[in-house]
This record gives C-alpha cells, sequence and structure tokens, in this order.
C-alpha cells in the first residue's frame, strides 16, 4: 500500500506473516501473531540497506540464484550481536502476495536508496597490495568485497600492484575521471600511498606549494576507503574500531565519511612525507628500522623487533619544540574518546570550516580553511629521551587497543605529541605495556603528552671536541650497526631518488650510530623510514576523507 510516508504492505518470512512499512528514513519489517498483533520487530535504516533484489539470492559465502516470482531479497548491515564495530551482511527473503507488489516493493527501494544514500560510491579505482600482512589481499577482495561492491552495482578499476609506489604514481598521473572514490587492501603503507597520491594530485591541480608549511592545503575530493590486509592495519582500526574486511567494504558501500587530519613532514624547506598514524622517533624509529630486516616474518616482525630493540635500551638526545593547540578546546589527557559523531571534531569543523554546511562531506563541496588560530608560543624541550611521537588520531591496533593516543581526535585540526624521557628499562617497560590495557600511559613521571599543531625536532649541537672523543672510543669499540645506512634521500616526495645526503647531520648521524653518547635514531613515519632527523611537522585538519564513521560506541541493535 502506498501512504503519504512511503509503503507498506502484508509479506511473509519463512511462512509467517509480517508488515513491511518503508518511511521517508527506515525499512522495518514486525512479525504478527495470529491475532495480528505486533510481535519482534528489525528496523533498519535506508541508508544502511545495500541492496535488492529479485527472487531469492545469497552471496556469501557463495553465490546462489532463485529466481522466483513473488519473492524479493534484501541486503542491509546487522551489527554483530557480540557488540564492538564488527558488520554482517544482513539478508532478509520475503514472499508477497503477487508478482506486482514484489515489484513495487524492488522499485520503492531502490528509489529510496538513491534518494538516502548521495554519497555512495558508484565508480571506485581499488588496489590490491599482494604482498602485505599475510599475503591475502587477492583473496580478501575477491571472495568478500568484490560480491558486495557487485551487490551495490558499484563498478570498480582492479589493479594488482607490481611494485611499491605504484599507486601512489597512479593517482599523481593518470586520469582519474569518473571515480568516486579510491581503496585499498593493503596495510598502513599501502593507505599511505593513496594518501601521497591524492593529497599531491590535488595541490599539483589547485596550484599549492606543498613545500611549504604554512600553506592551507586543499582537502582531497575523493574518499579513501581501506580493506585491511596489512600487518598493523591502524588506520582501519582507529577508524572503523575493528578491522575486517567485509565490515570495510559495508562503510565504503554505504558512502560513509569521516574526515581526518594528516601531517606534513618537511626537511629545509621540502616536503618529506605526509603521516596519519605515528610519526616516531627513538623506539618507534628503531623498531622499524629492525623490522625491515625480517619483513619475511609477516606482522610477527614488530614484535620480535620490539623485543630486540628493547633489550638494546637506548635513549637519544634531541631538542623538540612544539605550537600547542588552545587547551580551552580539549585535552591529551581529558579521558574522553573519539567516537562516531565525535563534538570535539564537530566543533572543530565549525570553528575551521564556518562557511561549510554538511560536516560529513569533504566530496560534495570545495571549501577553504580560515586561518584566524594566531600561532601561539612555541615551547622548547631539550634531554634525552626514549622516544618521541606524534600522531594525528588515537593510532588505536590489535596491539593497543586504545592507541598511542587514547583521547586523540580523527578530525580536530591537532596531533598529540608523546615524550617519553630517559628512564631505566622497567620503566620504559611499564609505559609500552600500558598500552595494551585501560591503564593511562600518560600517567609516569617521565612521560609527557600535548596536544599540538606544529612541532620542529631537531639534534643538539654535538661540538668538535666530543666527535672526536667519541671517534676514538670507537675505535676501541665494535658496536657499528649499519642497518639504518641504506636510507634513500627524500628531497622531494614526489621525485624521490635515492642519493645519500652528504651534510653535517649525516656526519652526525654516522658517529651516533657508533656511541652512545651522541647516537640518532631514525623517523619511523607510519611504517616508512625517513633518511631525515631534523624536520618540522604541522598538522592539517582534515585533508583526507575515508569512508568510514569513526568507531560507534555500543552496538545499536535492529532489533527494537
Ligand atoms: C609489552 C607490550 C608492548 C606493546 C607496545 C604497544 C605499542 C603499540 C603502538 C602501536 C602504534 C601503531 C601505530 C601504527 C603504525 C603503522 O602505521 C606502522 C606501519 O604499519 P604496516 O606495517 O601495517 O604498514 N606500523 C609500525 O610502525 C609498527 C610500530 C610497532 C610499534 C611497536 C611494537 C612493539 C611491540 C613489542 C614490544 C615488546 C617489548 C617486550 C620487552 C620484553
Ligand atoms: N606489489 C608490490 N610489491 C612490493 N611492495 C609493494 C607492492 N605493493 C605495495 N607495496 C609496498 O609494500 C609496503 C607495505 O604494504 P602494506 O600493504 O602496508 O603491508 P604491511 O602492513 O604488511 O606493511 C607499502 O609501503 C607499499 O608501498
Ligand atoms: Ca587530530
Amino acid at each position: 500500500m502506498e501512504s503519504d510516508v512511503g509503503f507498506e504492505s502484508s509479506v511473509w518470512v519463512c511462512r509467517k506473516r509480517y508488515r513491511a512499512v518503508l518511511t521517508g528514513w527506515h525499512f522495518k519489517w514486525t512479525e504478527l501473531d495470529k491475532n495480528n498483533r505486533d510481535k519482534k520487530t528489525v528496523l533498519v535504516p535506508v541508508s544502511e540497506v545495500i541492496g535488492v533484489e529479485q527472487g531469492r539470492l545469497q552471496i556469501l559465502p557463495r553465490k546462489s540464484v532463485e529466481d522466483t516470482e513473488k519473492d524479493f531479497t534484501v541486503f542491509y548491515v546487522n551489527r554483530s550481536t557480540s557488540g564492538g564495530s564488527l558488520w554482517q551482511l544482513g539478508r532478509i527473503q520475503f514472499t508477497c502476495l503477487s508478482r506486482t507488489l514484489r515489484d513495487q516493493w524492488t522499485e520503492h527501494l531502490r528509489t529510496a536508496l538513491k534518494t538516502h544514500g548521495p554519497l555512495r560510491p558508484h565508480k571506485l579505482l581499488v588496489f590490491i597490495n599482494p604482498f602485505g600482512g599475510k599475503k591475502k589481499g587477492r583473496q580478501i577482495y575477491h571472495s568478500v568485497v568484490a560480491p558486495v561492491f557487485e551487490l551495490a552495482g558499484i563498478s570498480s578499476h582492479v589493479i594488482v600492484t607490481e611494485r611499491a609506489h605504484q599507486a601512489r604514481d597512479y593517482l599523481l598521473k593518470k586520469n582519474l575521471t569518473g571515480f568516486d572514490g579510491v581503496v585499498c587492501v593493503g596495510g598502513d603503507g599501502m593507505f599511505s600511498e593513496l594518501l601521497h597520491g591524492l593529497i599531491g594530485r590535488t595541490q599539483q591541480e589547485a596550484g599549492l606549494c606543498e613545500n611549504d608549511p604554512a600553506v592551507t592545503l586543499q582537502p582531497c575530493p575523493l574518499h579513501i576507503g581501506i580493506i585491511p590486509a596489512g600487518s598493523t592495519d591502524c588506520v582501519c582500526y582507529a577508524t572503523v574500531g575493528v578491522i575486517d574486511p567485509l565490515t570495510s567494504a559495508l562503510h565504503i558501500v554505504i558512502g560513509d565519511s569521516q574526515p581526518l587530519d594528516v601531517c606534513s613532514v618537511h626537511h629545509a624547506s621540502a616536503i618529506v612525507r605526509y603521516s596519519v598514524s605515528l610519526l616516531g622517533y627513538g623506539f618507534y624509529g628503531d623498531v622499524l628500522a629492525e623490522s625491515e630486516k625480517h619483513r619475511w616474518m609477516g606482522p610477527l616482525r614488530y614484535d620480535i623487533s620490539g623485543s630486540l630493540v628493547y633489550l638494546r635500551n637506548r635513549s637519544y638526545a634531541a631538542k623538540v619544540e612544539y605550537l600547542p593547540a588552545d587547551p580551552l578546546l580539549s585535552s591529551p589527557r581529558d579521558k574522553t574518546r573519539c567516537l562516531s559523531g565525535c563534538r570535539v571534531c564537530s566543533r572543530s569543523t565549525e570553528r575551521l570550516f564556518p562557511n561549510h554546511s554538511d560536516s560529513s562531506s569533504l566530496s560534495s563541496s570545495r571549501f577553504s580553511q580560515t586561518s584566524t588560530d594566531s600561532e601561539g608560543e612555541w615551547v622548547t624541550v631539550e634531554g634525552r629521551f626514549r622516544c618521541v611521537a606524534l600522531t594525528c588520531m588515537s593510532s588505536s591496533c590489535a596491539r593497543s587497543p586504545l592507541g598511542l593516543s587514547p583521547s586523540a581526535h580523527l578530525a580536530d585540526g591537532t596531533g598529540d605529541l608523546i615524550l617519553v624521557w630517559d628512564t631505566h628499562p622497567l620503566g620504559f617497560l611499564k609505559f609500552l605495556y600500558r598500552h595494551t590495557s585501560t591503564e593511562d600511559q600518560f600517567d609516569l613521571p617521565f612521560v609527557e603528552v600535548h596536544r599540538v599543531k606544529a612541532v620542529r625536532f631537531s639534534l643538539p649541537k654535538v661540538s668538535e671536541e666530543q666527535k672526536q672523543e667519541e671517534f676514538s672510543e670507537l675505535r676501541g669499540a665494535d658496536e657499528v650497526e649499519s642497518g639504518y645506512l641504506d636510507n634513500g634521500s627524500q628531497q622531494s616526495l614526489l621525485q624521490r631518488d635515492t642519493r645519500h645526503q652528504e651534510t653535517d647531520e649525516q656526519k652526525t648521524f654516522l658517529c651516533g650510530l657508533c656511541c652512545n653518547k651522541t647516537a640518532a635514531s631514525v623517523w619511523n613515519c607510519d611504517g616508512e623510514i625517513l633518511s631525515f632527523k631534523e624536520i618540522l611537522c604541522k598538522v592539517h585538519a582534515q585533508l583526507v576523507c575515508l569512508y568510514a564513521r569513526g568507531i560507534e560506541e555500543a552496538a545499536i541493535r535492529n532489533c527494537i
């Protein structure tokens, strides 16, 4: 029956009678008892309906089709009964009284999907890294993701990468007309390729210079989807709340939208890289450098390398300057969490982009960031650190379910700077261990955390006498490690070359490899080693947008 508000009729599911109702925003079906009284109702927002097909259809784990006359099948997002952020593909098969009624139902539902899913992608560019994580990228895509995309009517152009940086280069150079978004099947490294390709392409087209940290960069018009198939999968975990290819595919299909802050990393007036999850020096840099030697181990390489590096018990001298964010807006120790619909992020959107009406979408309209923020005062700290880390978001992952900075925000235009001063080995172990539980890793006397807009990092100057003294010590010692020496130069990100830079900095670094007092570490930038130590980092608010919605606090059940 058609009504002012929608469409409804009696339908049958497994010979039981139901009343199905489609209103403006919801599709619901209620089981009726013999006396026509309502029993259980299942309510699904139209925005979470994945597809509607005539007949009886199943797509997962295998496709089967039965072309019956009076039936139609509806697929929808079904939140897992075990709670959390895990989504499943719900499926319900209805039988109508007539074929005409069945046709009306499919037509009405499909029209509703078009009306309530303006951000649903129609055409996607998909990059699969066949070597990421446990090397299951291809299989995950074809068995889980492709059937869901097909059901939702999404056409996808799939590229299985043959080399590192292929996806980045494609996005920088090739024609992207017609694509609504780009998807990677892989880990954080693969996501980083899309990030660099899309940011670079967008700035090129806008005529903006990426090298200048003061430039307000243009947000990317294409959304990024991540199908997790890597080792850490931190960006996926922190924006979706779970590492599950089907959940991520469903977020992509319904066109969810989650803006993300991005940090640009500069050295000597040139852009070096962008980072979203972990820009870490000291422990995190050493773990990455060590883990590169054990790539064959897969995801386990980080745990083995973490233990080895922990046992080396190193600390590093550094000077860190930071530009604090407004402490009245939020704090990294306020015990809040950035969840779906986060108020801190929404308020930041209103403050940073006052002319923008729809905070959920970057792609629907290009808008510019206001730079009314006064710069504020830089703060300087200097000393020896176990590690220095900057993250634009919580960076939660399976290893650390609340993340590096549990109260960090995905889209507030700030990052959290974590300074772990030199301490005894057990103290540092306590700090690391607290990442695995709900205990506060910042509640330790040798740990500081600051919410910041920018960070400058430099190595304290080492005097000639000090170097000489340490080289003399070296001749007697046998402590040289060569693992860090093959870092390529990253003068310009877009024209990457692999020459070594012969600078004072490198001499200090070479000296640092040998001697404990002046030892230098390396920067881990989202899983990539940087060739430079002295860097300037600036957080750019909401530079990219993911097909995600942030972590849902509690599972919102469909049943009422
Ligand atoms: C004692 C247990 C200690 C657990 C410490 C957990 C700290 C976890 C912080 C995780 C932050 C993750 C940020 C994400 C970074 C990724 O972008 C990036 C690239 O990922 P991809 O390879 O998937 O592309 N991943 C990484 O750089 C990996 C970082 C690994 C962090 C350190 C892990 C340490 C684990 C073990 C320490 C053991 C000490 C034991 C002493 C006896
Ligand atoms: N075909 C390929 N061969 C080799 N390396 C690749 C290929 N495709 C992508 N890469 C690179 O592999 C790195 C790791 O990939 P990623 O998918 O993040 O897996 P993991 O999480 O296991 O590190 C990325 O930095 C990416 O540039
Ligand atoms: Ca942030």
